[in-house]
């Protein structure tokens, strides 16, 4: 099968390096240090699932590519407006642009550019960063990909990409029956554990150590799975009590990649993540005031960051 990974970076450059390494055509889309390096030296992933090297055609302009039967849309979620306006030709008439990024807003951002018919939906749980330019280092999580058709058809092409992905060595690969469901878990969590790591700058256990900080953080939580139900998203009840769980099993130096970006000067999601719970938020009854001071304490590094 034909791939495109838009954003090769350290989502894309890990699971497009796996594609191929199965055998599939994958093609990289990538810019700046990051390019130069992956068209001279290919990419590298250094991973705790093992590690691999690939010499993959890559470039800045999807017309060197044409069409695909997937593209892998993992650019940040700051850039999907942007990326998406140069998606045009990588598309045929059933491709299908699934998107591996944070938030609940992106496949509707893509489907405002592409047509719906194009968006397939997708979770990313893996920790993995661009180390250096063509190296791609995967320091934990579980490599977990969830994805599914937006309006949750078995179509031929979701059952074909989750054959490609389970294919694939380092990948654990899950077709969701709801994939909003799961956009809204995982945004559950991430805004608590990027949102409190980088609000703080401290990782994971020094949060759970102090009882306040402990608290906000499963308030942050908490307030995200109303949002989503006063949203009608059919979130399992346990899902607050599930993250809580699991962050609490979490190593005590766990950071995120909005702590990354944060301490590396670099532009944040934040409008993807605990700023669109207050905008989620508007119009239901729910109150998201931890949500909002996590914005409000985080809002001034996202202006002074937001050119990357
Ligand atoms: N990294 C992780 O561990 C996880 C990340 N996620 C989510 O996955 C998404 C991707 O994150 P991540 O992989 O970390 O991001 P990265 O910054 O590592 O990779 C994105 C890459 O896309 C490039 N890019 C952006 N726009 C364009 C464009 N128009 N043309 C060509 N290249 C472009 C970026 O270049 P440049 O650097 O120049 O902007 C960068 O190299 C985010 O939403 C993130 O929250 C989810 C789970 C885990
Ligand atoms: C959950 C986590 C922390 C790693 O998968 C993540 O998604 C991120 O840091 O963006």
């Amino acid at each position: 099968m034909r791939f495109a990974v838009f954003g090769a970076g350290g989502v894309g450059g890990y699971l497009g390096a796996r594609l191929a390494d199965a055998g599939h055509d994958v093609h990289l889309i990538a810019r700046g240090d990051h390019l130069d390096a992956l068209r001279t030296d290919g990419l590298t992933v250094e991973s705790v699932a093992g590690d691999t090297a690939v010499e993959l055609p890559a470039t800045d302009d999807p017309a060197d590519i044409g069409p695909v039967d997937y593209v892998l849309f993992c650019v940040k979620a700051h850039d999907t407006r942007e990326a998406a306006a140069d998606l045009g030709p990588l598309l045929g008439d059933d491709t299908a642009v699934v998107s591996f990024q944070n938030g609940v807003d992106n496949e509707r951002w893509l489907a405002e550019e592409v047509g719906e018919s194009h968006v397939v939906g997708g979770v990313a749980y893996i920790f993995s960063t661009i180390a250096e330019p063509g190296v791609v280092e995967h320091t934990g999580g579980p490599a977990r990909f969830v994805y599914g058709e937006l309006d949750g058809e078995r179509t031929d092409r979701i059952a074909a990409l989750d054959d490609a992905l389970r294919s694939c060595a380092g990948v654990e690969a899950v077709l969701a029956d709801d994939i909003d469901v799961e956009l809204w878990r995982k945004f559950a969590f991430i805004c608590a554990h990027s949102g409190m790591t980088a609000a703080t700058r401290l990782p994971v256990g020094d949060v759970r150590d102090a009882e306040d900080s402990w608290r906000m953080y499963r308030r942050v939580v908490e307030e995200v799975c109303a949002v989503a139900r006063a949203n009608d998203v059919a979130l399992p009840d346990d899902t607050a009590a599930e993250w809580v769980e699991f962050a609490q099993e979490l190593d005590a130096d766990s950071y995120s990649s909005l702590h990354y970006d944060l301490t590396h000067e670099k532009a944040m999601e934040l409008d993807a993540l605990n700023a669109a719970v207050v905008r989620h938020a508007d119009g239901t009854d729910v109150a998201v005031p931890m949500n909002e001071a996590v914005t409000a304490v985080l809002r001034p590094w996202a202006e002074r960051f937001a050119d990357g």
